[in-house]
């Protein structure tokens, strides 16, 4: 039976700050860094060793594995990253405050951007100043696959190849896997393995920098439902994520 960790980053200086982030490149608050290192430090009271980290290729991310590792001792893991893992890309709302946003457009639209799991919000103008248009770290990627905006659904198809290419063939080599990533490439792959339903995930919040765990079996199926390893200050955390932009 192999183990999997999901962690979302810590929290992000535009957490606080209330605004849609998505591919935006910003990194972590002071909280966010503690977090991170709580994660770490949970990972190793629970006993968990992984032998390799996946990250998305966005800083909040990595700076995450690599203050969580620091803190459960792992810094010298292998680590390999993908852009498959990051950050839902928001689109024309990247940069944007949630609070407004819900304010200018009404709950109902707000609600269909953030969480439906087949409607995405506008595109991004290549002109905006929160495009990744010419940001290198995806300049080896053919521009077709580089998204101006997406839904949850378009996250599920882009994240989906990575998980069978890259970490169940980790899983099936003996090694426990960490997934460090973000709340919505998280839920993606949490609707993946616990099979929920297109209409549930968008019940489904993901609270940063608290370790989730899963047993899986054979066929890399969870064996039951993840499980924070702080369950406690999850109930809280995820509770505050689903009322994000409510002022
Ligand atoms: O802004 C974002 O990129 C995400 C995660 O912070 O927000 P939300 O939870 O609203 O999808």
């Amino acid at each position: 039976m192999a183990t999997l960790v999901l962690l979302r980053h810590g929290e992000s200086e535009w957490n606080v700050k209330g605004l849609f982030t998505g591919w935006v490149d910003v990194t972590l608050s002071p909280t966010g860094e503690e977090e991170a290192r709580r994660g770490g430090e949970l990972l190793l009271e629970a006993g968990i060793r992984p032998g390799v980290v996946h990250t998305s290729v966005l800083t909040r991310a990595i700076r995450t594995a690599n203050i969580a590792l620091e803190a459960a001792g792992l810094l010298w893991l292998p680590v390999k990253r993908s852009w498959r893992l990051n950050e839902r890309h928001y689109g024309a709302l990247q940069g944007k405050d949630k609070a407004q946003t819900r304010a200018e457009f009404g709950d109902e639209q707000f609600m269909l951007w953030r969480r439906s799991y087949d409607v995405p919000p506008p595109p991004i103008a290549d002109d905006d100043e929160y495009s990744q248009v010419g940001d290198g770290r995806y300049s080896l990627l053919p521009s077709e696959l580089v998204p101006r905006t997406e839904c949850l659904k378009d996250v599920v198809g882009r994240m989906l190849p990575y998980w069978y290419d890259e970490i169940v063939p980790d899983l099936a080599a003996g090694r426990d896997v960490l997934v460090v990533a973000h709340g919505n490439s998280l839920r993606a792959l949490v609707k993946h393995l616990e099979g929920i339903s297109d209409a549930d995930i968008a019940g489904l919040n993901i609270p940063t920098g608290i370790p989730l765990r899963y047993e899986l079996d054979a066929d890399f199926r969870p064996v039951g439902k993840g499980e924070y390893l702080d369950p406690e200050a999850a109930k809280a955390a995820i509770e505050a994520v689903a009322n994000q932009g409510k002022k």
